[in-house]
């Protein structure tokens, strides 16, 4: 986040800033409010909110009609229902420094034409980090619950809303007709942390990886926005009152009147809610709740000023996406100082490697912290830091805290280097030209991705193994059944029939469709390695271009002979040196429309030892067939067709290649995926299953002539 701090010098200059803002807001917004998943910091968020404005107050005549300080979160999502607003809900200015304070009280007193003798009382309350909710009561009964939305149009959450426990179903008699009360949902430091375990441990039985949430603010977003009511009932959301929407009538003419008619009312209300009657009284409150931020059971992100006479906030009113009479003066990020004890390395499900700072343990804000993203291997150049040196570290409303910088960058310690090596399994690490991210290359034999890349081998556009799916690659990988591609041609029947009550009949199909793969063209099997780059029209044209197994084979050798041997030249960066490599290996293979980074990966795939060892362990179980008539279409080619019953001119493996060349996709059975069946003499139940499906049926005859009319 490099947002220049002059101001642009053009007004070219500010439109083009004004647009990049407007565009990278709004992307963050829906991750944010849409997604319940942020990529950047509040703080980096917030920084980028106010470059907007500092550019708009300079530049007015630009602003733009999507500005982003004129929005209020955003749109809402699609898996609720929209309703409209009653009274629209807004956001808050922000204030950073005190003098902000005083510039709000300022305007106030010059908007209301008050004297300054005149008190201007404030309520100043902890701002919670939740997300706002409205909860409308009529004739008592609470009869709707809505989120912010984009401050007009919210989502339902009525349902959620009503497994609440701290929200009251009914308002006690003599409460107005019509009453929205409004408030924030959020969810407890300790819940919040629980419910991570909770759905990390959930995972980890399935052996999937775990959707973990940011913040709490997020998780109470995220739980509170679910389709199916009974998730939020599992999550610990809790609820806290600070203002109203329409209403029949006010119970008070204050803020802090009406507040205490919440809390009589049964709303939890905070009971660091405060009145100052100056701005340093309110300075002095912001202070108190800052002293005990870190001890509140719940995350606080700075503290709310109202003005208390509701007769001044009606003339007051709202400008744009917040009210005039209110502001909320945020807290500076909580920092900690500590020491980096080593730079740990994470690998992700598909090769990312990303580096973790192992902390010793620091309390920030409330929360022990122990690990902080390092982002990449640019990120540690950049912060210079090396395990030993003193750090500080930084938590903004983020759970992953993040280094802000080494307090020892002059210590006599030697710089981290990276190895260059996958730490889950001791491939080589590797990163292209403008990427700041180093993948491991060990795809198949990576502990990190090989459940990823096992499913991948046998999914529809790869192997195509009929009833072996991602829940039975996990399966078998956790029970040690599978480890690697080819070990799935050596599942026996017998193994398999073990693992289920009366299993026979379902492991002989399985193994069946396994045994069906044993050949295979040469494009799906490249597809099938899942080689970062080689997708499945990039496996047809390199098998389109190599032909055989046996030439692609060959090529690669030779390249990675010359990856092998090429060694960076002394004093040799090694961008320079990545770059020079790749101009050598490319000039070897031929990448005419295949393009470098193709060539890359597949030398870099190639060039690692584990990957040929899983490759040729797989070629003593499979067959790879040639590409030969691959210029060959026809009205069948790119359709899944099924043999079925004897065929007379020709055995089921030669139509089955045949059928191939033309880009025709051979399954064993019969399923809606299906497009036609050629059936001979005997033909049983899978006939009876195309009829059933509606599916075009033809004989041998039929077939010839198709086959025969090849253009
Ligand atoms: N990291 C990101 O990518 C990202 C993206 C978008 C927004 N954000 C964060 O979201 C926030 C901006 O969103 P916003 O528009 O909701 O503004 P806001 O959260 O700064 O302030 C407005 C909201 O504060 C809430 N609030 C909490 N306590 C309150 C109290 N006592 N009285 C009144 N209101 C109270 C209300 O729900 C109100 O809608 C910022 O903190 C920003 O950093 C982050
Ligand atoms: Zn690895």
């Amino acid at each position: 986040m490099t947002t220049p701090s002059a101001l642009p010098a053009t007004e070219d200059a500010a439109a083009a800033e004004l647009a990049r803002l407007a565009a990278e807001i709004a992307h963050h917004n829906h991750l944010y409010h849409h997604d319940d998943a942020p990529e950047i910091s509040d703080a980096d968020y917030d920084a980028l909110v106010r470059r907007n404005a500092a550019i708009e107050a300079a530049f007015p005549q630009l602003i733009r009609t999507d500005s982003p300080s004129r929005q209020v979160g955003a749109a809402p999502a699609g898996h609720l229902a929209k309703v409209a607003h009653a009274r629209p809900m807004t956001s808050l200015d922000n204030a950073f420094a005190d003098e902000e304070v005083t510039e709000f009280v300022d305007r106030i007193r010059r908007f209301l034409r008050l004297s300054a003798d005149e008190v201007v009382a404030l309520t100043a309350e902890p701002k919670i980090d939740g997300l706002s909710c409205s909860l409308r009561y009529e004739r008592g009964a609470l009869v709707r619950a809505l989120t912010r939305g984009d401050g007009q149009v919210g989502e339902d959450v009525t349902a959620n809303v009503l497994t609440i426990d701290d929200i009251p179903r009914r308002l006690p008699a003599g409460a107005p007709a019509i009453f929205e009360v409004r408030g924030e949902v959020y969810m407890a430091k300790a819940d919040f942390a629980a419910l991570n375990a909770r759905l990390a441990a959930e995972a980890a039985e399935v052996g999937k990886e775990a959707r973990q949430f940011a913040n709490p603010r997020n998780a109470a977003a995220g739980s509170l926005r679910q389709k199916d009511a009974s998730v939020t009932a599992d999550r610990p959301l809790r609820f806290l009152a600070h203002g109203w929407g329409e209403t029949s009538a006010v119970p008070g003419d204050t803020q802090a009147e009406v507040v205490a008619a919440l809390r009589h009312w049964g709303f939890p209300v905070s009971d660091l809610f405060a009145r100052a009657e100056t701005v340093n009284d309110a300075l002095a409150v912001y202070r108190r709740i800052e002293a005990v931020r870190a001890d509140l059971p719940f995350d606080i992100d700075g503290v709310v000023y109202k003005v208390d006479r509701l007769d001044w906030q009606a003339r007051l009113g709202i400008v744009g996406r917040a009210p005039r009479w209110g502001l909320a003066h945020k807290f500076p990020a909580e920092r900690a100082q500590t020491s980096l004890q080593a730079i740990d390395i994470q690998v992700g499900r598909t090769g990312a490697l990303t580096p973790v700072a192992r902390l010793e343990p620091v309390t920030v804000g409330g929360v022990v912290v122990t690990n902080a993203t390092l982002h990449n291997f640019d990120e540690i150049a950049r912060l210079g830091v090396r395990p030993g040196d003193r750090v500080l570290v930084q938590r903004a409303g983020d759970v992953i805290p993040q280094i802000v910088e080494n307090l020892t960058p002059d210590a006599d310690r030697p710089p981290y280097v990276f190895d260059w090596l996958c730490p889950a399994c001791g491939s080589a690490a590797d990163r292209e030209e403008g990427e700041v991210v180093y993948r491991c290359t060990g795809g198949l034999i990576c502990p990190a991705q090989r459940v990823e890349r096992l499913s991948h081998f046998v999914s529809r556009h790869a192997l195509d193994i009929g009833g072996l799916g991602q829940t039975l690659i996990e399966a078998f990988f956790h029970d040690g059944l599978i480890a690697s591609p080819a070990d799935i041609f050596r599942l026996s029947e017998e193994q398999l029939a073990a693992r289920k009550k009366d299993g026979r009949v379902w492991a002989g199909n399985l193994v069946r469709a396994i045994d069906e793969r044993r050949r295979v063209p040469l494009d799906r099997f490249l597809f099938s390695l899942g080689i970062r780059h080689i997708g499945e029209v990039t496996a047809r044209d390199l098998a389109r271009r190599y032909r055989s197994a046996r030439a692609l084979g060959a090529m690669l050798r030779s390249a990675v002979h010359l990856f092998r041997t090429t060694q960076p030249q002394i004093g040799e960066p090694e961008r320079k040196f990545v770059l020079r490599r790749d101009r050598l290996l490319v000039a070897r293979i031929d990448t005419a429309g295949i393009g470098p980074e193709v060539g890359h990966a597949l030398i870099g795939f190639a060039a690692e030892r584990h990957n040929r060892d899983v490759v040729y362990d797989l070629l003593r179980q499979v067959t790879v067939t040639d590409v030969v008539h691959e210029t060959r279409t026809s009205e069948v080619s790119g359709k899944t067709v099924v043999f079925t019953g004897t065929l007379e001119t020709m055995s089921r493996d030669e139509a089955k290649t045949q059928a191939e060349s033309l880009g025709v996709h051979v399954s064993g059975s019969v399923s809606k995926k299906t497009d036609l069946v050629v059936a001979g003499p005997g033909a049983g139940s899978k006939l009876k299953k195309a009829a059933e499906l509606g599916i075009r049926v033809i004989d041998e005859a039929g077939w010839a002539a198709i086959v025969g009319a090849v253009d």
